[in-house]
């Protein structure tokens, strides 16, 4: 579904992401991991077109899109959450999950005009609130949720857009205790939707280790490990990088 041929950026003489091959198939999730620096957010930003690559090319359904921008992949099916900055403060969550909604059904952006005859879309809307947990809190504005309430709702905005792929950046970053697994129970049932992609930048290796298909592992920008998390976890350079264990000590000890 989405593939990415020798994706490469350079910012002056720095290679960020280099020559970076990999392929993700529908129903699958695959974490991205590696230490920071690493270059997974770039990884990302080249994939959902915030910024544009040195070389190679990112495929979405056999289709280059390497040459269109960030809005027209989203529109092609590419879905990303970006940590609170597309909610709209000064609406009401049920507001932008409606706006979510219409954009989806392409019904427009006019708020007011169309929610009278369009049942199906109300319908859909209180769907997308109750499976984030904000149906209570529908009528609240955005601005005014606490930190943990604004992901979910941020993933809720994506979910309401039905992306064939889904790209989330440390989605329970800065999230309570208690709040974190219910965004982790968001992306398990995203995940029981096999037509789905699902891609995880996520730097908390029990939330990997549960949530993971398939790890890859981002190393000074380059692909060094990709494989069944059991594999990726146990290999030195996961080791190294994330329990600061030398294997090589591990073993002379
Ligand atoms: N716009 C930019 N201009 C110059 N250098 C950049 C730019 N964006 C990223 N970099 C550099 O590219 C490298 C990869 O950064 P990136 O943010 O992708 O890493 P990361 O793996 O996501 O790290 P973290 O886990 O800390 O978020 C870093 O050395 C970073 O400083």
């Amino acid at each position: 579904m989405l593939e990415t041929r020798d994706l490469t950026v350079r910012f002056g003489g720095h290679v960020a992401v280099n020559a970076v091959s990999c392929a993700f198939e529908p129903g699958t999730l695959t974490a991205i991991v590696g230490p920071n620096g690493a270059g997974k957010t770039t990884y990302f930003n080249l994939i959902s077109g915030q910024i544009r690559a040195s070389a190679g090319s990112v495929r979405l359904n056999g289709v280059d899109v390497s040459s269109l921008g960030a809005p027209a992949r989203a529109q092609a099916g590419l879905g990303r959450a970006f940590q609170l900055t597309n909610l709209f403060p000064n609406l009401t969550v049920r507001e932008n999950v409606r706006l979510a909604v219409q954009a989806r059904a392409g019904a427009g952006l006019n708020l007011w005009r169309i929610w009278s005859d369009r049942r199906d879309l109300v319908v859909r809307a209180d769907e997308v609130l109750e499976a984030v947990a904000l149906a209570d809190k529908g009528d609240a504005f955005a601005s005014s949720l606490p930190h943990g309430d604004q992901r979910k709702l941020e993933v809720g905005i994506l979910m309401a857009l039905e992306p064939q792929v889904f790209m989330f950046d440390e989605p329970t970053a800065g999230m309570s205790v208690d709040e974190v697994p219910v965004i982790l129970n968001l992306i398990r049932q995203l995940k029981a939707d096999k037509t789905k992609t699902i891609l995880l930048v996520e730097h908390k290796m029990d939330v990997v280790r549960e949530l993971s298909d398939r790890i890859i592992v981002l190393h000074n920008g380059e692909l060094v490990a990709d494989g069944d998390p059991a594999t990726v976890i146990a290999s030195p350079v996961v080791q190294q990088a994330y329990l600061g264990i030398n294997p090589e000590e591990e073993v002379s000890a």
